[in-house]
């Protein structure tokens, strides 16, 4: 649906996007993630044509979007990190407006503004002024405004910065409906633990580049596969550590009282072999699991950055 390939940009000196591949499969819930500066905005507004790439190239539902940017805008909606919207006017003259702006009108227009509005939980606000909603509903009315052409990608920038706690649950939950109908959806945030919860792909950014992707439960298994190994032994400790020590797989041994927890650079195989070789050698073992895995411990080894710098809580 969306394949992106070399971008790059310039601001003066200042590299924004060195170099940006990505690629959105239909269907997908994409969770474009990283750090604040690391270029989420910049490739969302290349994307969307707002801004020109130095480099590269973005193909819309196999167009490319430079060449062919008239019909290419048809294909995607886009809500931008700043909503800009018409505090003045009523919910429905919005969703009017916009209707007009891509040609609709009369009966089609109204049928098309009600049942977005529906989707997206703002039935019953027609007459409230955009003024008088909460960012939550804010953003939702952004999302329908997206959607009045019927796109079959949306991009979202952000959307749920400055919501409270269940406003994000509830924007959240409607991208997933959005997705389970069709759309295929691009959305961004610095918050990684927020993204984790509800895509199906992430595209980790850092720097101006995509440093991971892919599908997130093959992620999450090569997150799980890196931790370490907690074995929880009932005597003779160091036995057990003089053991470890002869295992090649085995990279680090730290004893926590009668817990050893083991770095080890094996597959699911190698670790039920390691299990059965520390039974055999008559070490009683009474616990042996992977400690949980987490998006943020692979951001961290792949980029090496500051924990500071990643926001991983869902609190801004
Ligand atoms: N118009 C511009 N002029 C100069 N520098 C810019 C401009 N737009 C963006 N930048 C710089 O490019 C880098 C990437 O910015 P961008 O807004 O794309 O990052 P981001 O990942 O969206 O960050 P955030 O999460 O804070 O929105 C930043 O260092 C930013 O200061």
């Amino acid at each position: 649906m969306l394949k992106i390939q070399g971008l790059k940009k310039k601001f003066g000196n200042f590299e924004a996007l060195s170099g940006l591949d990505m690629e959105v499969e239909e269907g997908a819930l994409y969770g474009f993630v990283g750090p604040n500066g690391a270029g989420k905005t910049t490739a969302i507004r290349i994307i969307t044509g707002l801004l020109k790439a130095d480099e590269g190239t973005v193909m819309i539902g196999g167009k490319d979007a430079f060449l062919y940017s008239g019909q290419v805008k048809n294909e995607f909606g886009y809500v931008p990190d700043e909503f800009g919207l018409y505090d003045n006017l009523k919910v429905w003259e919005y969703m009017d407006f916009f209707a007009s702006c891509y040609g609709l009108s009369g009966l089609v227009a109204r049928e098309r503004c009600t049942k977005l509005l529906e989707q997206v939980k703002l039935a019953g606000k027609e007459e409230f002024f955009v003024d008088s909603l909460s960012r939550g509903m804010k953003q939702r009315l952004c999302l329908a405004r997206a959607m009045i052409h019927d796109p079959k990608l949306l991009v979202l920038d952000e959307p749920t910065s400055g919501m409270d706690p269940r406003a994000r649950i509830e924007f959240k939950e409607l991208l997933k409906e959005l997705c389970a109908e069709g759309k295929t959806i691009v959305v961004s945030s610095h918050i990684l633990s927020e993204l984790a919860q509800m895509c199906t792909d992430i595209g980790i950014i850092d720097a101006g580049k995509v440093v991971l992707s892919g599908n997130m439960g093959e992620i999450l298994k090569k997150v799980n596969d890196s931790n370490p190994i907690r074995i929880q032994v009932v005597e003779n400790v160091w036995e057990a550590v003089k053991f470890l020590r002869t295992e090649p797989e085995v990279q680090t041994i730290t004893v926590e009282g009668n817990d050893i927890v083991v770095g080890f650079h094996g597959g699911k195989d190698a670790e039920a072999m390691l299990l059965a070789k520390l039974v055999a050698h008559n070490i009683g073992i009474c616990g042996f699991w992977r400690e949980p895995g987490d998006l943020e411990s692979i951001f961290m080894q792949i980029t090496d950055h500051d924990m500071e710098k990643v926001v991983m809580t869902s609190e801004e």
